[in-house]
């Protein structure tokens, strides 16, 4: 495919752009972490996969959490010890220091959101089943925003809300996210999604199509204006490409050894203290 060849890959900028807008236009407010942030509300990006896979280039970003991150959800998982075995460490701040649980957090409801009766939805299983049986239909969405469950969880979802769409055979992607750390949350969640648009497309027998990323609160935190302004002075390059090595039996069959990113070119990492 052309969309492999290094030279064919364009340069693209739209984490950066966003990056700059809030950071020279963003209104200063307080927040519930005690941080502050400058901030801006609504945003959108759009992605199209066969660009490339969009990872941060202006920075080095970690992959591998991202991907574990990724099959954690997928597993239905709200316990970060799956994650801590595998070296994983993003959600530690969040969980119960004794049992390492989150409460009914993202993979909960991915998985078997509760149904009054006591019986439980696979909101992952039923995309699949629609993006096979009916790839028109405007119903496709996996929502986390669980209103009755929200005060049992560790942090509520910030990626809480996400549609699909198949039209001349691409399958795309739209993640509505309420709030968005952009130093160090977004460049994870743009991945993620893109890498689950890509699972779901090999699934599914699809191609893929674009990732569209709209957010809420748009923010950067006080403590990374430094880290930021490091950033913006970089020149972005191409994004790398994803090759999955492997099509497992069903969404739930992916491992970490299945993924690979290939010509990832990067800055260097830039390291920065996560809000809590
Ligand atoms: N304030 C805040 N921002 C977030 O992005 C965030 C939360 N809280 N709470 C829940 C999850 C956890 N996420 C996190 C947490 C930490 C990193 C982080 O420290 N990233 C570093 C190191 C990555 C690694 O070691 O794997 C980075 O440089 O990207 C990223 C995302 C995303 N979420
Ligand atoms: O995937 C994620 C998870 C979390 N965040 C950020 C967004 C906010 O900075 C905090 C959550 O704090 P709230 O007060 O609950 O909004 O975590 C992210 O960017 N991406």
């Amino acid at each position: 495919m052309n969309s492999t060849t290094s030279a064919l890959r364009p340069v693209r900028c739209q984490y950066e752009t966003f990056m700059r807008h809030v950071f020279e236009h963003g209104a200063s407010k307080t927040d519930r972490t005690g941080t502050g942030t400058r901030s801006v509300f609504g945003y959108q990006m759009r992605f199209n996969l066969n660009e490339g896979f969009p990872l941060v280039t202006t920075k080095k970003v970690h992959l591998k959490s991202i991907i574990l991150e990724l099959l954690w959800f997928l597993r239905g998982d709200s316990n970060v010890k799956w994650l801590q075995e595998r070296g994983c460490t993003i959600w530690d701040e969040w969980a119960d220091k004794e049992t390492g649980d989150l409460g009914p957090v993202y993979g909960v409801q991915w998985r078997s959101w509760p149904k009054a009766d006591g019986t439980h939805i696979d909101q992952i299983a039923e995309v699949v089943k629609q993006l096979k049986s009916s790839p028109d239909s405007r119903r496709i969405i996996v929502s986390a925003w669980n209103v009755a469950e929200l005060d049992q969880m560790a942090l509520m979802p910030c990626h809480s809300f996400f549609q699909f769409y198949v039209a001349d055979g691409k399958l795309s992607c739209q993640l509505y996210q309420r709030s968005a750390d952009i130093f160090l949350g977004v460049p994870f969640n743009i991945a993620s999604y893109a890498l689950l648009t890509h699972m779901l497309a090999q699934q599914c027998d699809l191609h893929v199509g674009d990732f569209i990323w709209t957010g809420g609160d748009c923010h950067i935190y006080n403590n990374h204006f430094e880290q930021v302004q490091t950033q913006l002075a970089r020149q972005p390059f191409a994004y790398p490409t994803l090759n999955i090595k492997r099509k497992p039996d069903s969404i739930f069959g992916y491992e970490y050894e299945d993924f690979e990113v290939l010509d990832y070119q990067h800055h260097a990492g830039i390291k920065a203290t996560v809000a809590v």
